[in-house]
């Protein structure tokens, strides 16, 4: 997600692309380049000056984001010490922004729908700390391997859980307090075929599993009634003890009021187009490639604006009444923001559209909705990024 430079060629197909979609082409052409971010692991500021050497670059914080240090594009992190070492990691501030938007407190239950390949996931673990849990859920297995990678790379994984899984489908509850979900007459015996710590060597029926639904991902044939594939818990997500049985309960439409998620992001696949680096990234691929990956696409990965649309209507039911919903897009296309939350809210009388506290000091503008946010390369010298947030209503 770190941005790098500009001044692109920009093709012709692409400039009737941002025509049509009301975007500014000098938000790709008009500054030299966009800083790299990284965002540090709490703990570990008493090693800036060690880290600065290390990447050999002064680092600049971010005063509008906690945590988040600005560097020359041009610095490479990902051979650095501090990196290896999993003090640092890259997250655009502008991603930042959308993790602080959800404004997560302790204890919190948080769900990440899109969550891989994993930094606003990583945040999040970091934001939370020792307290409350985050379930990740992606439909691409090898993404969301990557995710699990990363939480065990930066020691966050503790309280996390991730599911491969539709986000239009996707019902498990948050496991908010682990004995709630064992039933008496489990407790009181020596429960059989519960979850035991996690463990990256799996016994061998699980890893049959694991290669089975690894097949079916890869030929796109995911069972409709085979449970989300949990390939990843940490020791204090309320997964370990448990009997699959209790993992997998559904609960009814009136439990999920109270006993939904706190909060959850949605940062839906997009076009990418409000990305200079995926831009970028065409100059090399060749830009007659840009006509089938952006600009015919309504959305990438065949992930249409009327699944988003189903994936927040989903995400709306699992969550608590009083909880707080997230939308995200790395585009800027009016069609894959300021559409689909009019569309949504239109259907749903228990959405508001909330304003972002956080916000106050941030450097972005408003959306074409108020209330809606909107991160461009020359307004906030981040990657481009579009954030609605809303709240459940009881009605
Ligand atoms: C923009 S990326 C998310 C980036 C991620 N939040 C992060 O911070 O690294 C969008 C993700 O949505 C996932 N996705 C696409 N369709 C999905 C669906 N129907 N259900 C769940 N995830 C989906 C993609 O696999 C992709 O990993």
């Amino acid at each position: 997600m770190e941005e790098e430079t500009s001044k692109l060629p920009l093709p012709d197909t692409f400039l009737d692309f941002l025509q049509t979609n009301g975007i500014d082409p000098l938000i790709y052409t008009a500054i030299e380049s966009t800083p790299r971010y990284i965002r540090l692991k709490p703990g570990s500021e008493a090693y800036i000056e060690e880290i600065e050497a290390e990447i050999k670059c002064r680092l600049q914080k971010v005063n509008w984001l906690p945590g988040f240090y600005s560097l020359s594009p041009h610095i490479q992190i990902a051979n650095s010490k501090p990196y290896k070492e999993g003090k640092i990691y890259g997250i655009d501030a502008a991603s930042g922004a959308a993790v602080l938007a959800l404004d997560i407190s302790v204890g919190d239950h948080v769900l990440d729908l899109c969550a891989a390949p994993g930094a606003k996931l990583c945040m999040i673990s970091d934001l939370l700390g020792d307290s409350g849990t985050v379930t990740g859920v992606d439909v691409a297995r090898h993404r969301l391997a990557a995710c699990r990678t990363m939480l065990q790379k930066y020691v966050l994984g503790d309280a996390c859980r991730l599911f491969v899984a539709d986000g239009t489908t996707f019902s498990l509850m948050p496991l908010r307090d682990r004995l709630d979900s064992i039933s008496c007459e489990f407790a009181l015996e020596e429960k059989k075929d519960t979850f035991t710590e996690w463990t990256s060597r799996r016994p061998w029926k699980e890893r049959k599993r694991a290669a089975r639904a690894k097949e079916n991902a890869a030929s796109r044939l995911v069972s409709e009634t085979d449970h989300p594939e949990l390939i990843f818990y940490g020791k204090t997500s309320g997964v370990v003890g448990l009997s699959k049985y209790e993992l997998y309960k559904t609960v009814s439409s009136s439990e999920v009021s109270s006993s939904g998620y706190d909060k959850v992001l949605v940062d839906a696949e997009c076009t990418h187009d409000g990305s200079i680096r995926h831009i970028q990234k065409f100059e090399h691929w060749g830009w007659e490639t840009l006509n089938g990956r952006v600009l015919n696409a309504e959305r990438s990965d065949n992930l249409t604006t009327l699944q988003v649309i189903e994936i927040l209507f989903h995400c709306l039911w699992l969550l608590r009444v009083g909880g707080s919903l997230v939308y995200s897009t790395c585009s800027l296309t009016v069609s894959q923001n300021e559409d689909v939350i009019e569309w949504f809210l239109k259907e749903n009388s228990s959405a508001a559209l909330q304003e972002i506290d956080a916000a106050k000091d941030w450097p972005c503008k408003s959306g074409r909705i108020p209330k809606t946010l909107r991160f461009d390369p020359v307004t906030s010298k981040t990657s481009g990024l579009f954030v609605a947030k809303f709240k459940k209503l009881a009605v």
